[in-house]
C-alpha cells in the first residue's frame, strides 16, 4: 500500500503575522512535492495563512476544536467554523492539551467525532510519558488511547483520520525516539487498527512527532510504518520546515 506522506507543522502558541508571509513564500516552493504539507497555526493566523498559501496546495489545520457545534460556548471554536475558513485538518488529543487542560480519552473521542462531523480530518495524537515508557507500558498506553476513540467512532472513521505517535518525553526536548523505537510503536498501532479492519489500517497515515529536525527526519520517515511527521519547534523556521518536508518525499 502506498501512502502519501504528510508533514504537518504545529506552531503551538508561537508566531506572529510576519511568519505567515515568510512561511507562505517559502512553502510555495513545495507546490509539486510528493508529500502533503499542512500548517497548523494559532487560531488568529488561520485566515491570513489561508490567504498567504493561496493555491500552493499546502493545507491548513487547527490545533484544537470544540466538542460543541454552535451556541453559547464563549471562547470555543467549532469544526464548522474551521472548515468554513478553509481548514482541512485539526489536531486532537495533543499531549499538551491532555496534560495542561485535562483532556481525557472521552473528550478526545468527542472532539474527534465532532471534527469529522464538521468536515475536518482529525490528527489524533497518542503517546506515552517517560514514566510509562520506563514502566514498559508504551504499547498499552498508545493502544488504549486509540481504542477509546475506536470505541466511539468505529474503525470506518479512521479512513478519514490521521494518527500521530508523539512520545511525551521527546516533545520539545531535543531527544528524538530512535527510528527503531518509533517504528516499533507505529507497527503496534497499525496492528491494533488492522485487528478491526486490515484495509483501513493499510491506508491510514501514522505520523511521528517529537523533536523531528531536518537532520533526523529522513531516517524516521524511511521506516515502513512512519508516514510523515507532526513537527513542533522546527516548523517555526520556514527553511527548516521546508527541509523536513523534502525529507518526506
Ligand atoms: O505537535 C508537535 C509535537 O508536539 C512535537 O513538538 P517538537 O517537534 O517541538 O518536539
Amino acid at each position: 500500500m502506498t501512502r502519501t506522506p504528510l508533514v504537518a507543522g504545529n506552531w503551538k502558541m508561537n508566531g506572529r503575522l510576519d511568519m505567515v508571509g515568510a512561511l507562505g513564500a517559502s512553502l510555495s516552493g513545495l507546490r509539486n512535492s510528493r508529500a502533503e504539507v499542512a500548517v497548523c497555526p494559532p487560531f488568529p493566523y488561520l485566515a491570513p495563512l489561508v490567504r498567504a498559501l493561496g493555491d500552493s496546495g499546502v493545507q491548513i489545520g487547527a490545533q484544537n476544536v470544540s466538542r460543541h457545534q454552535d451556541g453559547a460556548f464563549t471562547g470555543e471554536v467549532s469544526a464548522e467554523m474551521l472548515a468554513d475558513l478553509g481548514c482541512r485538518y485539526v489536531i486532537v488529543g495533543h499531549s499538551e492539551r491532555r496534560a495542561l487542560y485535562g483532556e481525557d480519552d472521552e473528550l478526545v473521542g468527542e472532539k474527534f467525532l465532532r471534527a469529522q462531523q464538521g468536515g475536518l480530518i482529525p490528527i489524533l495524537c497518542v503517546g506515552e510519558t517517560l514514566r510509562e515508557r520506563e514502566a514498559g507500558e508504551t504499547e498499552q498506553v498508545v493502544v488504549r488511547q486509540v481504542s477509546s476513540v475506536l470505541d466511539v467512532a468505529g474503525i470506518g472513521a479512521f479512513d478519514q483520520a490521521v494518527v500521530a505517535y508523539e512520545p511525551v518525553w521527546a516533545i520539545g526536548t531535543g531527544e528524538t525516539a530512535t527510528p527503531e523505537q518509533a517504528q516499533e510503536v507505529h507497527a503496534r498501532l497499525r496492528a491494533a487498527l488492522a485487528a478491526e479492519d486490515a484495509s483501513v489500517a493499510s491506508r491510514i497515515r501514522l505520523l511521528y512527532g517529537g523533536s523531528v529536525k531536518s537532520d533526523n527526519a529522513a531516517l524516521l520517515f524511511a521506516q515502513p510504518d512512519i508516514d510523515g511527521g507532526l513537527i513542533g519547534g522546527a516548523s517555526l523556521s520556514a527553511d527548516e520546515f521546508s527541509a523536513i518536508c523534502l525529507a518526506a518525499e
